[in-house]
C-alpha cells in the first residue's frame, strides 16, 4: 500500500557491476550453494540408513537439481517457475509474473538483472523445491548442521546472558522505574547486536557470540548509527496505561531472524518483558522453511527452548524451563507465516497478506529483528540516506514497530544529513561490513 503520490527509487540489483549486490550473487550465493551440495553429500550415510535406497536416490535427484540450479545462476539464465505445488508456489509464481512486467523490452527476469531482494529470496525457495520434488528429502533442514553449532559455540555467552537474566528477575521487585528501563534498553541493544550473528553474510562460515555481550556494551555504542530506543521504551509505557481497567494486556509482536545466539537475546528479551510485567503476551514470528542460512524455524525455536532447559547450568536451565512454561501457558506462542519466506517488500503485505497484516494491527509493538527483515521493510531499495524511515516504509504502518538492524547491505535510511558522507570517508563499507547498527521506530500515530 503506497501512500499516494511517493514514488519509490530504483531497486538495488546485481545489474550494478561492483554493487553489494552484484558481488553477492555472483560470490556468495553459489559457495552457498555449494556448501549446501556438500551437505547433502555427506549426509548420504544418514539418508541410507534412515531410508534406504530410496533416501539414496532422493539424495542424488536433490544435487543434481541444486548443480543445475547453481550453473543456471551463473550464467545468469532466466528466472524458472516453480513446480512443486506446495502452499506458496502460486504467490512465488504470481510474483514473478510481476517483475516480467517491470523489465524493460520484455528481457526475461534473471539472476543478475532482477531485483537482489526477490533473487536472494528466490535462492532459498529453489532450494527448498530441490527438497519438496524429492520425498523422503522434503522434511530435510539442509542449514541444520550450522544452525545448531552456533548454538553451541556460543555457550559461555549464552551463559553469561541467561545469569545476567535471572540476577535482573530476583531483584525486579525493587527496581526504580528507571533502573527497569535501563535494564529494557541493555536487553535491547543485546538483541540488536545478537544480530552480528548471521550466516549468511559469512556464507555458513563460524559467525558465533565470543565475548560477554554484556560488557561489550558501552564499546559498542559509538556503532549505532540511529537510536530511537526511548521511543519504544515510551511505547511500552503507553500500552501500560490503556484500557479501562488503567492496566492493558500489551502484546509484543517478535518477527526473529536468526537461530543460535541472535535467538537467545530475543528470548531474553521476551523474558524480560513478561517478567517486569511491561508486556502480557509475546508472539514470535519465524519461517516456515529454512532460510537465509541461520533463520528459525519452528524445530529450531523448539530445539533451543529444549537445548536450554537441558544445560547443565544452573541459570541456563533456569531460563529454558521458564521460556518452555512460558509457551505452555500461551503467555508465549510461535507463528509462521509464507509472506515471510516470499520475496515481497513488506509495503505489498497489506494487500497480498491481509490476514498477516490484520494479525500485526492487533499489536502494540512489532520488533523486527535484522538485515533482511529491514531490506523488506525499506523495499530494498537505493533510497537517499536522509529519507525518513516513515517514508521509506510506504505505507507499511500496522502498528508502532522498530527495526533492530546490524548493516550488511547497502540500504540504509533515517540518517543525519552528512553523516552518510563522514562514514563513507572514514570506511567505505559501513553499510556492508557488519560493525553498524540501528534502531529505528515508526509509529501510526506519531506526529510528522
Ligand atoms: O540475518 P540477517 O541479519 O537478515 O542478514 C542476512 C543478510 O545477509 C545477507 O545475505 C548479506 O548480504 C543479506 O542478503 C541479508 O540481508
Ligand atoms: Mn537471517
Amino acid at each position: 500500500m503506497e501512500a499516494e503520490g511517493i514514488s519509490a527509487p530504483l531497486s538495488l540489483s546485481a545489474e550494478f557491476e561492483g554493487s553489494f549486490a552484484y558481488l553477492t550473487v555472483r560470490d556468495r550465493l553459489p559457495t552457498i550453494l555449494t556448501k549446501v551440495i556438500d551437505t547433502l553429500h555427506r549426509n548420504k550415510d544418514n539418508f541410507f540408513k534412515e531410508y534406504g535406497k530410496e533416501g539414496v536416490q532422493a539424495e542424488k535427484t536433490a544435487i543434481s537439481f541444486l548443480s543445475r540450479l547453481r550453473n543456471e545462476l551463473q550464467t545468469d539464465k532466466p528466472v524458472l517457475s516453480l513446480t512443486d505445488n506446495a502452499e506458496d508456489s502460486e504467490a512465488w509464481n504470481e510474483y514473478m509474473r510481476r517483475q516480467q512486467d517491470l523489465m524493460e523490452d520484455g528481457r526475461p527476469v534473471s539472476w543478475f538483472k532482477s531485483p537482489w531482494l526477490y533473487m536472494e529470496c528466490y535462492m532459498y525457495r529453489r532450494i527448498q523445491e530441490a527438497l519438496y520434488m524429492n520425498p523422503p528429502m522434503d522434511k530435510f533442514d539442509v542449514f541444520k548442521e550450522g544452525k545448531t553449532q552456533s548454538y553451541f559455540e556460543s555457550q559461555q555467552a549464552i551463559k553469561t546472558l541467561c545469569t545476567y537474566l535471572q540476577e535482573l528477575i530476583t531483584n525486579m521487585e525493587n527496581m526504580t522505574e528507571i533502573q527497569l528501563r535501563d535494564s529494557f534498553l541493555k536487553l535491547l541493544q543485546i538483541s540488536l547486536w545478537g544480530n552480528k550473528c548471521d550466516l549468511s553474510i559469512s556464507a555458513g562460515q563460524d559467525n558465533s557470540q565470543k565475548s560477554s555481550p554484556i560488557d561489550s556494551l558501552p564499546d559498542l555504542q559509538r556503532f549505532i548509527l540511529v537510536d530511537d530506543s526511548s521511543m519504544v521504551w515510551s511505547t511500552l509505557v503507553a500500552a501500560q496505561g490503556a484500557g479501562s481497567s488503567g492496566k492493558k494486556h500489551a502484546r509484543v509482536d517478535i518477527i526473529l531472524d536468526n537461530a543460535g545466539f541472535e535467538l537467545i537475546t530475543d528470548l531474553v528479551l521476551a523474558d524480560f518483558l513478561v517478567s517486569a510485567g511491561l508486556a502480557k503476551q509475546i508472539r514470535f514470528h519465524g519461517k516456515s522453511i529454512p532460510w537465509f542460512v541461520s533463520d528459525v524455524t519452528k524445530q529450531d525455536f523448539e530445539w533451543t527452548i529444549m537445548q536450554t532447559m537441558a544445560a547443565n547450568h544452573k541459570w541456563m536451565s533456569a531460563s529454558g524451563v521458564q521460556w518452555k512454561h512460558f509457551m505452555k501457558e500461551g503467555t508465549w506462542s510461535y507463528h509462521d507465516h509464507i509472506f515471510w519466506t516470499l520475496p515481497h517488500e513488506f509495503c505489498d503485505m497489506a494487500v497480498d497478506a491481509a490476514d498477516l497484516y490484520s494479525t500485526l494491527q492487533g499489536s502494540d509493538l512489532i520488533l523486527f529483528k535484522g538485515d533482511l527483515n529491514y531490506r523488506k521493510l525499506t523495499g530494498d531499495r537505493k533510497w537517499e540516506h536522509t529519507v525518513p524511515f516513515d517514508q521509506a516504509l510506504r505505507g507499511f504502518q500496522p502498528a508502532p514497530l522498530c527495526s533492530l538492524r546490524t548493516l550488511k547491505a547497502d540500504v540504509q535510511v533515517g540518517l543525519q544529513p552528512g553523516q552518510a558522507e563522514k562514514l563513507s570517508s572514514q570506511e567505505p563499507d559501513w553499510m556492508t561490513n557488519g560493525r553498524y547498527a540501528v534502531v529505528q521506530f515508526s509509529s501510526p500515530c506519531r506526529e510528522q
